[in-house]
């Protein structure tokens, strides 16, 4: 594919991630209302999505724009050791699933990123968090899928694997912007 191919197809998936910026800014609200409360974001993708739900946690217990409170907020993949010993264990299937029924209570939101909706342990991860009532949030490539099936509420793009994973990341950000909006003005210092 050329390189204007790749932009134009990105361009494609980004116009349809604008049709989700009230879902996105509702997002940013329930999160900030939960994570005040003493709540915590739990979030997980395999390989790019993993990158990118780490990407989110780190702009949530560092900051994102602003100075301001950290917020608890856990990337699953990135717990080394409990990868690897639940996988090992347990099988990969169940590696965000095991973590989330340590991790999770009901107060909580579980963040899942994929692009196909289709990945084993993520749908295990989805039914583990409802399980406990804990609220899941999904973002994936073209619905329906079998984790936005799963989740309390999905944000679905179109478009290829690449340009989904990309556009999930400014989703990410916009997730972010939403929630440093709708902090209360006490934890919110903007510099
Ligand atoms: O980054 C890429 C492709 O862009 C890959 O590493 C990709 O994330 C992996 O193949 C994942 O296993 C795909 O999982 P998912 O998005 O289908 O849930």
């Amino acid at each position: 594919m050329s390189v204007e191919k790749h932009l134009n197809g990105l361009a494609g998936t980004l116009t349809a991630l604008r049709d989700q910026a009230p879902r996105l800014t509702r997002w940013g609200s329930t999160l900030a209302r939960r994570l005040t409360e003493g709540g915590r974001l739990l979030a997980a993708g395999n390989g790019g999505s993993a990158a990118e739900a780490q990407h989110l946690t780190a702009e949530l217990v560092g900051r994102y724009r602003h100075d301001r409170a950290p917020f608890s907020a856990l990337a699953l993949c990135s717990e080394t050791s409990s990868v690897t010993a639940i996988a090992n264990d347990y099988g990969y299937d169940q590696v965000f699933a095991r973590q989330i029924a340590a991790h999770a209570r009901p107060r909580d939101i579980v963040v899942l990123l994929s692009t196909s909706g289709r990945s084993a342990n993520l749908l295990e991860g989805a039914r583990a968090a409802r399980k406990v009532g804990a609220q899941v949030w999904a973002l994936t490539g073209p619905a329906p899928n079998p984790l936005a099936e799963l989740a309390d509420d999905v944000l679905d793009l179109p478009g290829d694997p690449c340009h989904v994973q990309e556009a999930q990341l400014v989703a990410v950000h916009a997730l972010c912007e939403a929630f440093e909006a709708a902090l209360p003005a006490t934890l919110r210092r903007v510099s």
